[in-house]
């Protein structure tokens, strides 16, 4: 399908619109909202569709502002989140260099596999994260799937994730979580819907072999200079519908205020952070922040991460939201199928 570029568009892809913005503080329509990252605890949309109500409106007013909140009572169970990081600890720090290599991303054309910390980089920064990326397969999904799950590109393929052949018990600890998250993933969309004005199955339809990517990611120790600033991962914003992040308990995540500060984003004990990404921007006409973030380890402890990019369907067309078109705030965004807009953002970070 042929997609026109907005002005606003064709600036958001060009680096120097991330530094301008990094430089003025400003988010792209100019306000300067309240800045919090509240915590909301799921539990009552767990309950009934008054609990989800509530539970939506809180989600909105936080989508509204900072684009970023935490949630607690959502329930992944604690032994999956701590398994996980527990994996990706042993992945990073006990397997040999040769096995790394032998699932480098390089032989995975959708970038599936381990990362160097040297493969990617956002923003020209030079970053000292290491990951491990997977997709979604139906294997990996507690309700087996439908099928129908097409890559980024719109190829029909399952399950070319390159898995450590060194760890048996990696893909089971990475499973149990990630199944869990989306299934999470799928609840939360129901209470954006919601947030939204829109019947909370909106989504459903839409996600039910979601573009799911996932990554474990490891922050090395900060070197212990005075004022180092070392970047683990560079300044951006998300390119899906929203982003769940499971954080080991060293802190490092930073996230831009309206008014050009830095605001760390602490662990929450039990709880995960979420936030709005590029394509929720797109869906809600702007009104959705997606916010600039980066990671930086300040301290003398290692940090693991988790983040699960969660978006719709990769075919799905992705238009602007009825309820969030006015007479007076038509359409910023001309329609485009989801995978084929991740597919354009992805292609300014690769480095190999
Ligand atoms: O590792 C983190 O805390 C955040 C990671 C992140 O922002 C990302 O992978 O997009
Ligand atoms: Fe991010």
């Amino acid at each position: 399908m042929a997609t026109t570029m907005t002005t606003e568009e064709r600036e958001a892809r060009n680096p120097t619109y991330l530094a301008s913005r990094l430089q003025s503080g400003q988010t792209i329509d100019g306000q300067n909202l309240a800045f919090e990252i509240p915590i909301i605890d799921l539990a009552p949309s767990f309950e009934s569709l008054a609990g989800r109500q509530q539970v939506a409106a809180k989600i909105r007013a936080a989508c509204l502002s900072s684009g970023f909140f935490y949630i607690t009572s959502h329930g992944i169970n604690q032994a999956a989140c701590d398994g996980i990081l527990e994996q990706g600890a042993r992945l990073f720090k006990r397997i040999s260099a040769e096995a790394k290599q032998k699932i480098h991303i390089q032989h995975s054309p959708h970038g599936y596999g381990w990362e160097s910390s040297d493969s990617t980089s956002i923003a020209g920064d030079i970053e000292t994260k290491e990951a491990f990326n997977w997709s979604y397969s139906s294997d990996l999904d507690p309700t087996g799937g439908d099928g129908q799950y097409v890559q980024l590109d719109g190829s029909h393929a399952n399950n070319l994730n390159q898995w450590p052949t060194d760890l048996p018990t990696f893909y089971d600890g990475v499973r149990n979580y990630y199944g869990q998250a989306l299934q999470l993933a799928r609840h939360l969309c129901r209470l954006f819907a919601l947030s939204l004005h829109l019947p909370e199955d909106y989504f459903d339809a839409m996600t039910t072999h979601p573009s799911a990517n996932a990554r474990i990611m490891y922050y090395p120790p900060s070197k212990g200079v005075a004022n180092d600033v070392s970047v683990g991962l560079g300044a951006h914003t998300d390119y899906q519908c929203f982003t769940i992040l499971l954080c080991s308990s060293t802190p490092g995540l930073e996230i831009l205020s309206p008014a050009g500060q830095w605001v760390g984003a602490p662990t929450v004990k039990g709880g995960l952070v979420v936030n709005i990404a590029d394509m929720m921007m797109r869906w809600t006409n702007a009104s959705y922040k997606s916010t600039i973030h980066w990671v930086v380890n300040r301290s003398e402890g290692e940090r693991y991460s988790v983040p699960l990019f969660f978006g719709v369907n990769n075919e799905q067309v992705v238009d602007t939201l009825p309820s969030c078109i006015l007479e007076d705030n038509p359409s910023k965004y001309a329609p485009i199928k989801a995978g084929e807009y991740v597919l354009q953002r992805l292609a300014t970070t690769r480095t190999y």
